[in-house]
């Protein structure tokens, strides 16, 4: 299936609440407030480039799509679905702004809209969207950051699996040391990838994981090492120490390590992935992001808010839980898979 195919019967779930919102928001032209408010004469039928309908398309109905005045009210409902959808208040009022611009008192469809939104979020996507730049270094050193829970270890995994399919060898170092349970997590996807995992004993220093992996990565010639790490955001000062040791470490041995430092989300987490990306950007200098589950969430629109603020590079996007379900990121086609309406 193709990417758009897969990410629109995945996101089918986000696509339709605003899908439906939009249907709904044109379809609900409010009634004259007053009962002897002058009833505002029908506007004529006009098509886009100025023509009236012909007989054949009055007749069968096909230029009969519910039409409504973008007036205040509809900019203010549609700020609210924007909201609803997750976009968040700042991106939702610009991108209502700029749909309203050029078209505010005209009477409007649903396709319309669609459309002019989709127009608008693929806008504010298009400089984000990013692959993971691969360097002619050799390791090439990918620390890889990001709360429990928020998809770390799948992804390292589905990572390496296609670095391994490009023809790159790879390392992984399970950094997490302080949870068995990660680490052994780590190895399963190491072992469906066909990628050694390099671990330490539980509690030991993850920066000194990291050294001895840099130096193995160094001695076999890896291409890449990818460096996974706790995600405790309770202790938020210990973590800070850890992540910046485990930095300082690896400089020892190549001071223009980490090459990329990786900030993996949980779309399901909506508004509050805003807030993590605030936080690990504190903690570390985060270089670029993936967003994990993205299939079957009714949150995909927080990742146009984090473009919109924080103009980080969107590397690729989680769509299940198998290793090959991990994509690269299409303004065009998120768009759409969005708003409902077709890819160009
Ligand atoms: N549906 C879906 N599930 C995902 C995706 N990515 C990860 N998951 C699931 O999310 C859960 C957590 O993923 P992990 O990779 O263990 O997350 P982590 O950040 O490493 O978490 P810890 O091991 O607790 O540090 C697992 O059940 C994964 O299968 C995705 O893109 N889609």
């Amino acid at each position: 299936m193709s990417f758009f195919g897969k990410l629109k019967e995945r996101m089918f779930r986000s696509s339709s609440k605003l899908d439906e919102g939009l249907d709904a928001l044109v379809a609900a032209e409010p009634a004259p407030e007053a009962p002897d408010a002058p009833i505002p004469s029908p506007a004529p039928i006009v098509a886009p480039d100025g023509s009236k309908p012909g007989l054949l398309s009055r007749l069968t109905g096909r230029q009969d799509a519910p039409r409504r005045v973008l007036d205040d009210a509809f900019v203010e409902e549609l700020e609210d679905l924007l909201v609803q959808a997750d976009l968040g208040v700042d991106t939702a009022l610009k991108v209502t702004a700029n749909i309203a611009a050029g078209r505010f008192g005209r009477r409007v469809t649903t396709a319309e809209i669609k459309e002019a939104l989709a127009a608008e979020i693929a806008r504010i996507m298009e400089p984000v969207a990013r692959p993971l730049p691969l360097y002619a270094k050799k390791p090439q050193v990918v620390l890889v950051v990001g709360v429990n829970g928020a998809g770390k270890t799948t992804t390292i995994g589905k990572l390496a699996s296609q670095f391994r399919a490009a023809g790159k060898s790879v390392i992984i170092a399970a950094g997490d040391t302080f949870r068995a349970a990660a680490v052994e997590q780590l190895q399963v996807w190491g072992q469906r990838a066909g990628v050694p995992v390099m671990t330490a004993p539980e509690g030991s220093d993850p920066a000194s994981l990291a050294f001895d992996a840099l130096t193995r990565a160094q001695a076999e010639g890896a291409d890449l090492l990818m460096i996974d790490t706790a995600g405790r955001l309770q202790n938020r000062a210990d973590l800070m120490e850890e992540l910046a040791k485990i930095v300082r470490v690896l400089r020892k041995k190549d001071p223009s390590a980490p090459h990329n430092t990786l900030l993996v989300l949980d779309a399901t987490t909506g508004q509050n992935a805003l807030t993590q990306v605030e936080v690990f950007r504190q903690m570390a200098n985060v270089s670029g992001l993936i967003m994990t589950k993205l299939d079957g969430t009714a949150r995909g629109g927080v990742l146009v808010a984090l473009a919109d603020r924080f103009g980080l590079p969107i590397h690729a996007i989680g769509v299940g839980e198998q290793i090959e379900d991990l994509d690269a990121f299409d303004p065009q086609d998120f768009a759409a898979a969005l708003t409902g309406t077709e890819s160009r």
